[in-house]
């Protein structure tokens, strides 16, 4: 749960990518800061910056100008702190190693004996309920379990921040929406600041704790949006309630708007 104490800044952040046709734009001038604890989704209109954002905050990418911090700390690069889940998860796992072997794979630039790391690694294994998979490699489980390959690598690696990009669009819906509770379920039980994005505006009302709504790009963020939904959620009855459906209608609206033009004014929250 979100302790209060900051844990990501964002100030002021510009992307502008250099290509052979002149430049684009992508982040225009985006601010938020994050909570320890906190999970925030983020959405926009597609191709508004959501991926560059992530990529900048990952350190993958240097923005043009601006400031990222974490826990006061510059962000400059990429951070032993973050660790990122990304939407293709048959590329980001190796298919000659077992579930185990992926899992395992970031921690050996940790410092740990060999009796921690095997615990961290069937500990993460266990959380994504995949014991009965450990010794099965990538292309042996469906699409949903190796999603949650991905996830089990990203919390078996202890990130301060757990970054996912659109991390489900790949998958069926009955999947989608077994993955969404287990990151509720990770998030509840231990805490893990969380940066989500996601294209589906009722996927973030779900998760979210907030959501911030991204502009067209060059993007700055519209909305920031708190979810003043219980804590406690279930796919029916919290997808059944009149304040999830007003809250949807709500960034639906907002995202409309995003799309009609950069200069859409904030609106005051529904
Ligand atoms: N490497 C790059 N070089 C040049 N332009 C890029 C590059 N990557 C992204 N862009 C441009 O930056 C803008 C934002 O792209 P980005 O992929 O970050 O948006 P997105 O919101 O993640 O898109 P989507 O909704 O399709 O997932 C787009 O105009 C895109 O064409």
């Amino acid at each position: 749960m979100p302790d209060g104490s900051p844990l990501l800044r964002v100030e002021h952040l510009r992307k502008v990518y250099a290509t052979t046709t002149g430049e684009v734009e992508a982040i225009g001038d985006l601010s938020f800061t994050m909570s320890h604890g906190e999970l925030v989704c983020i959405v926009g209109p597609s191709g508004c910056g959501k991926t560059t954002l992530l990529k900048c905050l990952a350190g993958l990418l240097r923005p043009t100008s601006g400031r990222m911090e974490m826990d006061g700390a510059p962000v400059t690069g990429p951070s032993p702190a973050m660790a990122v889940v990304f939407q293709e998860y048959g590329r980001s796992l190796y298919p000659w190693l077992t579930v185990r072997g992926n899992v395992e794979l970031p921690l050996r630039h940790k410092k740990l004996s060999r009796a921690v790391r095997d615990r961290i690694v069937t500990d993460a294994i266990e959380a994504v309920g995949l014991p009965q998979a450990t010794l099965s490699h990538p292309w042996q489980l469906s699409g949903g379990m190796q999603q949650r390959v991905a996830i089990a690598r990203a919390i078996a690696y202890q990130p301060e921040v757990l970054i996912m990009d659109e991390p489900f669009a790949a998958v069926d819906a009955q999947t989608r929406a077994e993955l969404e509770d287990l990151v509720r379920l990770l998030h509840l039980t231990r805490g893990i600041s969380t940066v989500f994005v996601t294209h589906d505006i009722d996927e973030s009302v779900y998760l979210g704790q907030r959501v911030l709504v991204l502009s067209n790009s060059p993007t700055r963020v519209q909305e920031d949006l708190v979810i003043d939904l219980p804590s406690e959620r279930d796919q029916l009855t919290t997808r059944a309630l009149p304040r999830f459906t007003e809250l949807r209608t709500h960034i639906y609206g907002q995202i409309q708007r995003a799309r009609r033009g950069p200069a859409a004014a904030p609106r005051s929250a529904p």
